[in-house]
């Protein structure tokens, strides 16, 4: 499982092994790239040189590609003398192999450009000229390489600052960047690849989300079972008009495998069956005993004085708790309810989108958006809970400080009742006695897998509708429970 690391821990690391030939390494392992996206394509590679070390990247890679008989040319604004001593040192060596650097590039018939503008360096918006090239690049129809994050953005935090080059593929070094892999990140990486540079894994708090994170849980099931091994989930929601978040949380929980789905709507007419999964035990929400395994509650809630009532009762329950929608909006209203619950044994689980998580910081939704794994990480530790700030890139932040950043999933998780199938999913393993952190991370990869399998046969990104996601997910869950880790 990737290590991810943040701009000072990259520079540590960068700092621990400055006696060996980094920006080489980069540079070639680059220029594979490079070498592949060109295959059989002919023309000239373009090689846009910013004036810091990601510049010098850009020099290793041009000298590299025309050795191999490529004709490339380097535009780069910055002087040699100004440049940092290893990308100077890589100018030198450009140009010593008899390669041109320009100031200026002109045309659009490039075979491929190589963005070698920014690095993890860039901390403000690009100004002038290179702001100048970032834009233009957009309007070219050539294939771009992104060496190391497309520059103009943000390495940790996926912002776009001003504009951000958009590429067909980045090349980055030594470890992944939370800013590739969340907000803007995906939209703007393409294809991404991860060079180490021979460096050896660190331990870190941020990994990219993988089966193996929670493979140890992914157990199948024995022949010799009943329905009581595993576990009764409790659903709390469904105010008038929103039964149905409250449903799609209790067929997901069931569809995960737990063994019996109580759900508890406060809607005082609510349906006393769900016709479409009866299965599901109905009834009136101050009716459901709290005896059960697991407990999610929010879906559809409201803010009712009864909703409140409800997640009282519910933040005093002692088994594994999660709380999504309403009970977040609630929660972060109650400085009681917020003690209670940084109190608990067990962790509870919070389940935030931007919005919600605005509402339990007392902050600004962009403010949630500027630095998600820093936000997800102060809720954690704020609520003393585990927490997902879902969203492009979903980010996991557990107690005890760990983070991850899930890869799986696309826009087709952009719809109504998406929330509360997650939170169904991770009820259902919960249920069955998963770890709460583990059936965090594993409702929260699972719950894109769907999304995406069930994309990969046209049934999304566009009219993906909520509940298809659980059925999926299913059916993934045992392809999984029989391959492992896979
Ligand atoms: N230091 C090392 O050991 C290694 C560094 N590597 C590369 O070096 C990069 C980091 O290098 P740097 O720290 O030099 O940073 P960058 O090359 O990312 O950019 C910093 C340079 O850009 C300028 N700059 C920053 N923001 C600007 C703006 N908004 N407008 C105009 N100029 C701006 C800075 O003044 C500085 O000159 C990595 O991303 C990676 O590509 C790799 O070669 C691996 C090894
Ligand atoms: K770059």
């Amino acid at each position: 499982m990737s290590a991810i690391l943040r701009r000072e821990e990259v520079r540590l690391m960068e700092l621990r092994h400055a006696g060996l030939p980094l920006m080489e390494r980069a540079g070639q392992a680059a220029a594979g790239c490079a070498a592949r996206m060109l295959a059989a394509r002919q023309g000239c590679v373009l090689v846009l040189a910013g004036p810091g070390n990601n510049g010098g990247d850009g020099f290793v890679l041009a000298r590299v590609l025309r050795e191999q008989g490529h004709e490339v040319i380097v535009a780069c604004l910055a002087e040699g003398a100004q440049m940092p001593p290893d990308a100077r040192q890589a100018r030198a060596a450009w140009q010593a192999a008899g390669g041109q650097v320009v100031s200026e590039f002109v045309g659009s018939n490039w075979a491929l450009i190589v963005d070698a503008i920014f690095g993890i360096g860039l901390k403000r918006p690009p100004e002038g000229r290179y702001a100048d090239w970032i834009a233009r690049l957009s309007q070219m129809s050539a294939p771009v390489l992104s060496l190391d994050v497309p520059s103009g953005l943000d390495a940790d935090t996926g912002r776009v600052l001003g504009a951000a080059v958009r590429a067909s593929h980045t090349a980055t070094f030594i470890a992944m960047k939370a800013g590739l892999l969340t907000l803007n990140g995906p939209d703007h990486c393409g294809e991404l690849s991860l060079h180490s540079l021979d460096l050896p894994a660190e331990a870190a708090p941020g990994r990219v989300l993988g089966r193996e994170f929670f493979a140890a849980a992914l157990l199948p099931r024995a022949a010799n079972v009943h329905k009581g091994l595993f576990g009764q989930a409790g659903v709390i929601g469904g105010a008038t008009g929103m039964v149905g978040a409250a449903l799609l949380t209790a067929r997901a929980a069931l569809m995960a495998g737990a063994g019996r789905v109580y759900g508890g709507v406060l809607d005082a007419g609510g349906p006393v069956v769900d016709f479409m999964q009866p299965e599901i035990m109905l009834r009136a929400a101050t009716d459901l005993h709290l005896l059960c395994s697991a407990l999610a509650v929010g879906p559809g809630m409201g803010l009712s004085e009864i909703a409140a009532q409800q997640l009282r009762r519910a933040v005093a329950f002692s088994g594994p708790l999660l709380l999504d929608a309403d009970a977040l909006t609630l929660l972060g209203q109650s400085p009681q309810l917020q003690s209670a619950l940084a109190r608990r044994d067990v962790p509870a689980i919070l389940t935030p989108h931007p919005a919600e998580a605005a509402r339990l910081m007392q902050c600004a939704t962009s403010d949630v958006q500027n630095d998600r794994v820093s936000m997800a990480l102060e809720m954690a530790r704020r609520y003393q809970s585990h927490v997902v700030l879902k969203g492009a890139g979903s980010v996991v932040a557990l107690r005890d400080g760990r983070w991850l950043i899930n890869t799986t999933g696309n826009a087709g998780l952009a719809t109504a009742g998406s929330g509360d199938v997650l939170s169904g999913l991770v009820l259902g393993l919960l249920a069955q006695g998963w770890e709460p952190a583990l059936a965090l991370a594993a409702g929260v990869h699972l719950h894109g897998a769907a999304a995406d399998w069930l994309s990969g046969q046209g049934v999304g990104p566009v009219g993906l509708t909520a509940s298809e996601i659980a059925p999926a997910a299913r059916r993934l869950l045992n392809m999984w429970l029989v391959q492992g880790e896979g």
